[in-house]
């Protein structure tokens, strides 16, 4: 894994968008694969703010909350319109839909969109319990797009984002593992001290399912975008 440390979540994001402008002059770039979560807005913001031209790439998301439709204003749907795809036209942009009658089918139509798609950059966020997606401790690393019961640590962690912990959806739809680790390269995010514990273990911890970005080490090109605290416990 390639470390690159940044003073700030500012830097982060430029950074970030200096790898993805790379890949996009050397006709590299035409899936890419996008999170939510705080962490990436900065690199959003980057992407934005420097003007850079989405028009022949197609985005496909990590995941989506169970239950909540794409109107909903805490959904990941609204998060991405809000923060970039208002902003910047892609190709096409996908999301799994947490609003779906029969999730199994869903689960399918997302796989196929997937497929079809190969991701060329996935940039990633990580959870405190080493979650990256919603792909929670103990999920195998050969999961597809599947469905998930989120644990208390992550609806807590997410409840910042709702009125109420009560209104924190307990289930998501997520990207796999095995699907993330296809990615020909992987950005991953991360930014303060909360984040410092989950950063140590999947740089340096053993290759568990347990640490979920873990795997991350078994993958060939993986560069981390961090701040001091983050890195703090390597
Ligand atoms: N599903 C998302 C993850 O993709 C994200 O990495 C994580 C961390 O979020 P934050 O960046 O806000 O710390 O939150 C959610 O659980």
């Amino acid at each position: 894994m390639q470390i690159i440390k940044v003073n700030t979540p500012e830097d982060g994001g430029n950074e970030g968008v200096r790898i993805i402008s790379n890949a996009l002059k050397n006709n590299r770039l035409n899936c890419l694969g996008l999170a939510t979560g705080s962490t990436p807005i900065t690199l959003y913001q980057a992407i934005i703010a420097q003007h850079i031209n989405m028009q022949h790439v197609v985005s496909v998301n990590l995941d989506e909350y169970v239950g909540l439709s794409a109107k909903h204003p805490q959904s990941y749907h609204q998060f991405m319109q809000k923060k970039l795809f208002d902003k910047v036209n892609f190709k096409a942009n996908y999301l799994p839909n947490g609003d779906a009658t029969v999730i199994a089918d869903e689960i399918k139509r997302y796989n196929d969109i997937i497929a079809k798609n190969p991701i060329d950059i996935q940039i990633l966020g990580i959870g405190e319990n080493g979650h990256i997606g919603f792909n929670e401790p103990g999920t195998s690393f050969d999961s597809k797009t599947h469905l998930v019961d989120l644990t208390a640590n992550t609806i807590k962690a997410n409840a910042r984002f709702f009125e109420n912990i009560a209104d924190v959806p307990t289930q998501a739809i997520t990207m796999g593992i095995q699907q993330i680790m296809a990615a020909k390269q992987i950005i991953m995010l991360a930014y303060g001290t909360k984040k410092a514990q989950a950063i140590a273990n999947m740089i340096k911890g053993p290759i568990v399912e347990n640490m979920p970005a873990s795997i991350l080490q078994n993958h060939k090109n993986v560069i981390v975008i961090a701040d001091g605290a983050a890195l703090s416990l390597l």
